[in-house]
């Protein structure tokens, strides 16, 4: 039987441009996007500014298969509350966002996500109606320890071992990125991200996640340049890009490699 997942191009703009220039980069990727997609409807793409940038992007945003989807870049743990500084599930989705970023390792290495804190961030954003791509990575010392694997597949237990089911863990998406890949222009290679995406696959169908139906993304350095062979290696689902999301042009044509992909498959 073959598994048609989506596939998806989601670019994660993290702490840059200001509320103008994001409602323009919106624009340009939303008015691109039919075209970059060329009639396929198997890869969607979303993009995440800043949260004070929301309301500016979001009128170029939708949940049409031919618009992009509009994701917040975390989220917090609880709805609401005397919590300075955090923005929880409902407000944004108020904002017209329909999914979140959880578990990003910037926010693990430098804002105390914990794998404790990004499992409660993960079950915040299920309760409160938000999709999930959670992201998991190791460190270039992990890896050369050949302990990458391992790291990966504990941050994913922490987060999804004990939530409950009905938070419906399958509106969980995951996104590998190994650290040392992320914003180095050193991508891994596509038979590293394939090999540590079949392991992940596997947890998941043995934990009773559904592997097979699930996304799996893979981020660090993803260009128009590598995104073909990268998907060609079989078991990636999409990307999570990070400064190539930044010009349209380049964002584009990563959707268009994704459903080229999709066309010859
Ligand atoms: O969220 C995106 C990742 O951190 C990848 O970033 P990058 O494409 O700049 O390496």
């Amino acid at each position: 039987m073959t598994v048609t997942r989506t596939i998806w191009v989601l670019g994660n703009w993290k702490q840059n441009l200001l509320r103008e220039p994001a409602a323009q980069l919106a624009e340009a990727v939303a008015a691109g996007l039919p075209g970059a997609l060329g009639g396929v409807t198997g890869v969607r793409a979303g993009i995440a500014p800043t949260y004070l940038a929301l309301d500016r992007v979001a009128p170029h945003t939708g949940d049409g298969v031919a618009a992009p989807r509009l994701l917040a870049q975390d989220v917090a743990a609880q709805d609401s509350g005397a919590f300075t500084g955090e923005v929880g599930p409902a407000m944004l989705r108020e904002a017209h966002v329909s999914a979140a970023i959880i578990g990003h390792s910037e926010r693990r290495a430098q804002f105390g996500d914990t794998d404790e804190l990004v499992a409660r961030k993960l079950a915040s954003a299920l309760a409160g109606g938000l999709d999930v791509v959670l992201c998991v990575g190791e460190r270039l010392e992990q890896r050369d320890a050949g302990e990458h694997e391992s790291v990966v597949i504990s941050q994913l237990s922490a987060a999804l071992a004990k939530l409950p089911p009905e938070l419906e863990p399958s509106r969980v998406a995951v996104a590998y990125e190994p650290v040392w890949a992320i914003g180095t222009g050193r991508t891994a290679t596509p038979e590293q991200a394939s090999s540590m995406h079949a392991a992940i696959r596997a947890w998941l169908d043995a934990e009773g996640h559904r592997g097979a139906d699930r996304s799996l993304l893979y981020g660090g350095s993803v260009k128009p340049t590598n995104a073909t062979e990268l998907l060609a290696a079989g078991d990636i689902d999409g990307f999570l890009v990070g400064g190539a999301s930044l010009d349209p042009r380049s964002f584009l044509d990563i959707v268009t490699c994704a459903a080229d992909h999709v066309r010859a498959s």
